[in-house]
């Protein structure tokens, strides 16, 4: 890893071109691990099964409704049952999501300073994120946070979800951006994997979830302390702010 204030020549030379952010939700913007943990001990309950601690589900967000529930049922339950019992249980947890949504989340430092910073700046922003769209727009609204966004994409708006690139891809595409002029910023592996494969320069939030592992683990172009060290980074490259570039 080199520091931003080091001579650069990649993402440097890139981020002088960004004109876009695609911008992840959970574990970026919002601290929605206990949102997650009470959702699925609701779940749970019903099925009469050990409830979870939000150091175990913290390890399973980021990959959207389908993977965390059949990921906590896997846990607790035979591969059989596990199967017959997933459809059912997928239900009930979107319902008690649509209750419990936004009641235990926090937004992280510096998310509307930094969303505000990009937009002074002229980036055009979407917010892409493997959860339901109906939650994202819900809880973007809660904090105030939707007016950001020209394009919000939720792991239901496309057919497949990050890694994928298709979310990131379709988002670029109705922000009117080359993806060769975007940045996704996300917690985790998957927002680096989607933005990779889209051709996106990728930046990483050290706050997150990624799935339970270091960030240090993720291939991305680099770590940024904040959004709005994100919005200083690609308004002005060269200007020495808090980014730490993986190369
Ligand atoms: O897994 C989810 O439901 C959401 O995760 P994301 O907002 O980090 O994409
Ligand atoms: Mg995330």
């Amino acid at each position: 890893m080199s520091r931003l204030d080091e001579p650069l020549a990649g993402i440097g030379a890139a981020a002088h071109r960004l004109r876009a952010a695609v911008v992840d939700l959970d574990g970026t913007m919002v601290d929605t691990v206990d949102d997650f943990t009470a959702t699925l001990n609701g779940m749970l309950a019903e099925l009469g099964a050990r409830p979870v601690s939000r150091e175990e589900v913290s390890g399973y967000i980021g990959k959207g409704s389908e993977h965390l529930v059949r990921t906590v049922l896997a846990a607790r339950f035979s591969a059989e049952e596990t199967e017959a019992r997933f459809a059912a249980a997928l239900d009930r947890y979107q319902a008690h999501y649509a209750e419990v949504n936004g009641r235990h989340t926090r937004l992280y430092p510096d998310v509307e300073p930094g969303l505000a910073a990009l937009a002074q700046a002229g980036v055009k922003l979407a917010c892409v994120t493997n959860k339901p769209h109906r939650f994202a727009v819900a809880l973007l609204e809660k904090y105030g946070l939707a007016r950001y966004f020209s394009v919000i994409l939720g792991g239901d708006s496309v057919a497949r979800k990050k890694p994928d690139p298709l979310p990131m891809l379709t988002a670029c595409n109705a922000l009117g951006v080359p993806p060769a002029e975007a940045v996704a910023i996300g917690d985790s592996e998957n927002d680096a994997l989607a933005g990779r494969a889209a051709g996106m320069t990728t930046l990483t939030v050290p706050y997150g979830y990624n799935h339970g592992k270091a960030i240090q683990t993720i291939n991305s172009d680099g770590i940024v302390p904040t959004l709005l060290e994100a919005a200083r980074f690609i308004a002005n490259p060269s200007s020495g702010s808090g980014a730490t570039l993986n190369r």
